[in-house]
């Protein structure tokens, strides 16, 4: 099959059938067992259309005398991907992007599917004049939502919540590509053997500067062939996820509930942590995602993680004054790590800052109950959100009066962060926005 034909399913797969863009383009790679060059530039097609949609969706508002949603959305997916090779590739010849375009529409569509995407692509040529961003002197809000591929309602919203200069700064950090960051799995080698691990294997590697276990791969190989992964050395997460079982501070012999735990990134650093006497217990709600925190414990070793299918909103009920230390890593919208996925920003909607938080209480207010007199409760999400954050911790501690703040940045040594609570701020901290609380409830 040709590479734009691959391309043009992933893309309806994932723009109209709502699949997951990494997982969509991961199985087609897999299944079409595409050679290196064209490998490249299907990924190439399906992230950068992706990731201009706004904009190739503005140029198609400006030509198309029908309306965006009323296009078949085989028609819309085959135009974007033509307007992405004109406007966002420069290597693509301005002929050949329509040609296939054309191709495209005839062989999978009609005669008439083929005439419409014919005349829009070579409109946009014609008219190409039309398509330049506004400046931000013009037009603020335009000229980052369509510079730095973003929602106009979450653009509003950061300009109201941190001014034009501090939102471009953040535009320009959730737009920019993350380097791939990795955490030691201290229950098998130190950072600096992981270090040397990777050398041996002709990678890179650069201490993060905040997460203890923390590695970045500045350069980022084939993932699937890290032979340090492969033996469960380390694991992929985040720099600031990884902050989050240091502020936990997890000791040997405890029992630890962590109570919204798939796919274990968080309950496995804990593990690893606490030591092989401390055991941690990983819930979810969802059974099939117990498995992926099963197989990451066993590939990187852990004994000392079990798991638990519960809903979190009911836990404290099942296992009241158990646990010497929880932690409650909630559902989120996701906003501080927007950079990740990119199919994944066009997806947010309002309504998710209004139905989370009501979700977010419940569950802290029933796994508080877990804890032990005495014991510890850190709260995480990772979005920027006062309501998701702050909002949540005040409230609990209002209706909790045997719960008292501690000073997560004592344990993390991160700049511009006095406590107590951490909000992590791309714009300012240069690291995705995480949010982590900690408390201790009353002997
Ligand atoms: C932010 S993710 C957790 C990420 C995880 N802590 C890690 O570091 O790998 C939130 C998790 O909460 C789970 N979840 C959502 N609602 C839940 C509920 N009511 N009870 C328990 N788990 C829930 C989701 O399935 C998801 O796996």
């Amino acid at each position: 099959m040709n590479v734009r034909e691959i391309a043009l399913r992933s893309l309806l797969a994932i723009c109209k059938d709502e699949g997951y863009s990494n997982i969509v383009v991961s199985q087609a790679i897999q299944k079409y067992k595409m050679e290196d060059r064209d490998r490249r530039f299907y990924t190439e097609l399906v992230y950068g259309t992706l990731r201009y949609i706004n904009y190739l969706d503005w140029i198609v508002s400006k030509i198309s005398t029908r309306k965006l949603n009323k296009l078949d959305p085989l028609c819309l997916a085959i135009v974007r991907l033509g307007l992405y090779q004109i406007f966002g590739m420069t290597k693509v010849p301005e002929s050949a992007a329509c040609n296939e375009s054309v191709k495209l529409a005839t062989r999978l569509g009609n005669k008439g599917m083929a005439g419409f995407v014919n005349a829009m692509l070579r409109s946009s040529l014609r008219r190409r004049q039309e398509f330049s961003i506004p400046t931000m002197e013009e037009d603020p809000l335009l000229h980052l939502t369509l510079t730095y591929h973003q929602q106009d309602w979450l653009v509003k919203a950061w300009i109201k919540e941190y001014g034009l200069a501090e939102t471009e700064a953040l535009c320009r950090y959730f737009d920019s590509i993350p380097v791939l960051c990795l955490r030691t799995n201290t229950a098998r080698v130190s950072r600096d053997e992981l270090i040397a691990q990777l050398a041996e294997e002709g990678i890179q590697a650069e201490k993060a500067a905040y997460a203890p276990e923390g590695v970045y791969l500045p350069e980022i190989p084939n993932i699937g062939s890290v032979k340090a992964l492969k033996k469960g050395l380390a694991i992929i997460q985040d720099e600031p996820s990884q902050l989050v079982a240091h502020v936990l501070d997890p000791q040997p012999h405890e029992l630890i509930f962590d109570v919204c735990a798939a796919p274990g990134g968080k309950t496995t650093h804990i593990a690893a942590l606490g030591g092989p006497t401390c055991t941690v217990y990983g819930g979810d709600i969802y059974e099939h995602k117990l498995r992926l925190i099963e197989s990451n414990a066993k590939h990187l070793g852990l004994a000392n993680v079990r798991t638990i299918l519960q809903n979190a909103c009911t836990i404290g009920q099942s296992y009241a004054g158990r646990a010497d230390r929880v932690l409650v890593d909630a559902p989120c919208s996701g906003l501080g790590v927007l950079r990740h996925k990119i199919d994944l920003r066009w997806r947010k909607k309002p309504s998710d800052l209004r139905t989370l938080p009501v979700l977010q209480k419940r569950i802290l207010d029933s796994a508080s109950q877990c804890v032990k007199p005495g014991g510890v409760l850190v709260y995480s999400t990772c979005t920027m959100h006062d309501e998701e954050n702050i909002q949540i911790v005040r409230q609990f501690l209002q209706d909790h009066g045997d719960f008292h703040l501690e000073n997560a940045a004592d344990f993390c040594r991160l700049p511009n962060h006095d406590g107590p609570c951490i909000q992590l701020l791309p714009q300012r901290d240069h690291l995705d926005g995480f949010f982590i609380a900690r408390m201790r409830r009353g002997e």
